[in-house]
């Protein structure tokens, strides 16, 4: 009896060590069988990578998406306007307490306190006060005289006056006198952006040297960075409407 109990037990011959190898293996995860791709970055990066090197075999051209003159990306082979507005970063160090999110909330002040009302607009004033600039300012606003009155009596911020004040180049000129009171075009819209200046991650000199240059400097803010919602950021610098004097 027992020596058939003895015959019906299987022998286990396998030392201790296999033993546990054997259990490493089960506690290994397997990858998981799919019918589909999972759609995952690396997956989207690996097809992009085989259709590179496909692209490469078949000697036709590598077509990198970019954003023509993105200067958050590397810089663009080739020289001349490539190179214009991109490529090399040229951010300048911002000095504490100017972040992006500083000017953000100081312009939140500036809406919410009537008081406090055309606070970053520099020379506004001057336009009634110079006799000069108040012949040309009612000549070219002749038409929409109200807009002038509610601004000299009511000091109603300049960016929700309608008709919006017009300026002509004589008078954008007057106002760029230095960094702090330094008028600018952007796609036909006035712009102080002396309050501006200490903030614009591009640094004030190119701002500067791009506004006495050109009487509109919207191109070349399109080629450094025609992302940047301009409208929304200078809200508050908002001057008026550029009108070509005849
Ligand atoms: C007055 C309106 C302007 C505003 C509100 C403005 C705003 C900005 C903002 C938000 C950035 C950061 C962009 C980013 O990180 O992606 C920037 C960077 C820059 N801006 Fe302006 N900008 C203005 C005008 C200009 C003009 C007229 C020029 C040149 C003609 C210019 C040249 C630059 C440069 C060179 C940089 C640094 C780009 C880099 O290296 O990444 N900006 N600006």
């Amino acid at each position: 009896m027992s020596q058939n109990s003895e015959t019906q037990v299987p022998k286990i011959n396998v030392s201790l060590e296999e033993n546990s190898k054997g259990h490493e293996q089960d506690e290994q995860i397997k990858p998981r069988q799919t019918r589909f791709k999972i759609p995952t970055i690396q997956n989207s990066r690996d097809d992009m990578y085989r259709q590179q090197q496909q692209r490469q075999k078949d000697k036709q051209p590598v077509i990198i998406q970019q954003q023509p003159g993105c200067s958050t990306l590397g810089r663009p082979k080739g020289g001349g306007l490539a190179r214009m507005g991109g490529g090399e970063r040229q951010k300048v160090r911002l000095a504490p307490g100017h972040s992006a999110l500083d000017w953000s909330e100081l312009n939140k002040k500036v809406l919410q306190d009537k008081s406090r009302s055309n606070e970053l607009l520099y020379g506004l004033r001057t336009l009634f006060e110079d006799k000069d600039q108040l012949a040309i300012l009612e000549r070219i606003n002749s038409e929409n005289m109200d807009t002038v009155l509610k601004l000299y009596r009511f000091n109603i911020p300049c960016h929700l006056l309608h008709p919006p004040l017009r300026i002509n180049e004589q008078l954008l000129r007057l106002h760029q006198k230095n960094e702090r009171e330094f008028w600018t075009v952007i796609h036909g819209n006035v712009y102080c952006v002396g309050s501006y200046m200490e903030f614009h991650p591009g640094g004030s000199e190119i701002l500067v040297h791009y506004g006495e240059k050109f009487v509109d400097v919207g191109f070349w803010f399109n080629k450094f960075h025609r992302w940047v919602n301009y409208e929304k950021l200078l809200q508050n610098c908002y001057i008026g409407k550029f009108v070509k004097d005849k």
